[in-house]
């Protein structure tokens, strides 16, 4: 049985695996630029996150109706289950789906369709958090907000991502304040690419209480003793890392320097169907290529549900957390 946790990072367009971008694209008459799942495997080669959102966007085109939607998540949830995911907090990114003509019902429902039941189909409990592109205007980023507004029963909180350098959280100060006005909870992507000063704007101007990736926040150690001090969470997700090249290899992943900081740090997989590797995958790579034995192991589980947004059900927090005193490796 692997090791307990939650998945607090991970877009559920990144789960979209090649031989279900086939089975979506042949059911719904869309043409795909590949002969085969090889030859899309092939193109998994990045070399920044701009060159990875571009076939992560592309291949969105398969994604049309409810049905796609609930099948892209069950076979996400399936995948989870099977490497010890007890809770997943799942990003979308509705304006990808919007500019195709896909509905915020389209999506907001069919995901609905598998989270409705994930708890009796994989024993995972589930919350939806709505991302904004943070390379698309402020203004959509609020007509986005708008158009969410008849589905806020099923979304908990709201994320920003996209590509970073050049769109820093400030310009999205005002639809921040608009989903906090409406009760949800919020994150943003920070310090991936981006500056270690994004990390501290989304604190401070969007009032984030976790940061998505934040890995940069290590070049500033004032910043560090902050998110020390305020216990913010930081989803890392040290495959996509290494895809990205926002880190050489693995064995170079900061992570340990950071759990040693006194750092919150959560492990995460971000697009596992793009970076080789679903959560747990991300545990048992950091745990080999770092050198972190059964305590680190078992502390990166912990924080994974201490980080969650389990406010609502701090009966179940206490449950899981149980769950990963009483593993054993
Ligand atoms: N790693 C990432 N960074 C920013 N935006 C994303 N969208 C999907 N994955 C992302
Ligand atoms: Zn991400």
């Amino acid at each position: 049985m692997p090791l307990p946790k939650a998945e607090l990072h991970l877009h559920i367009e990144g789960t979209l695996e090649p031989e279900l971008a086939f089975e979506l694209a042949a059911r719904n008459g869309v043409a795909l630029p590949y002969a085969d799942t090889d030859e899309l495997r092939k193109a998994y080669q990045f070399e920044d996150l701009q060159s990875f959102l571009n076939l992560y966007y592309e291949l969105m085109a398969v994604l049309r109706t409810e049905r796609d939607f609930e099948d892209l998540a069950n076979a996400y949830l399936a995948r989870a289950a099977a490497q010890g995911v007890r809770h997943a907090e799942i990003f979308f990114d509705p304006q990808a789906h919007l500019a195709r003509g896909v509905g915020m019902g389209t999506v907001v429902d069919g995901l609905w369709r598998a989270l409705g039941g994930s708890e009796a189909e994989h024993g995972i409990s589930t919350r939806l958090i709505l991302c904004f592109l943070r390379d698309e205007s402020a203004e959509s980023a609020l007509e986005t907000l708008e158009a969410a507004k008849p589905y806020l029963d099923r979304i908990t909180g709201v994320g920003l991502d996209s590509a970073e350098v050049g769109h820093p959280p400030v310009k999205f100060r005002e639809v921040y304040e608009a989903a906090a006005a409406l009760g949800l909870r919020r994150v943003a992507h920070a310090g991936e690419e981006g500056p270690p000063e994004y990390i501290t704007e989304a604190l401070d101007v969007l009032g984030v209480e976790r940061v998505d990736h934040g890995l940069r926040c290590m070049e500033d150690p004032a910043l560090v003793e902050r998110l020390v001090r305020e216990r913010i969470p930081l989803t890392l997700c040290p495959l996509s890392n290494v895809r990205l090249r926002t880190v050489d290899v693995l064995a170079d992943h900061p992570l340990p320097a950071m759990l040693d900081a006194g750092l919150l740090c959560t492990v995460n997989s971000d697009d596992p169907a793009y970076f080789g590797g679903y959560a747990g995958d991300n545990f048992d790579a950091v745990g080999a290529a770092l050198g972190l034995g059964e305590e680190r192991l078992r502390e990166l589980a912990r924080n994974s549900f201490v980080a969650s947004f389990l406010e609502d059900d701090e009966e179940r927090r206490a449950r899981y957390l149980a769950e990963v005193d009483a593993y054993t490796f």
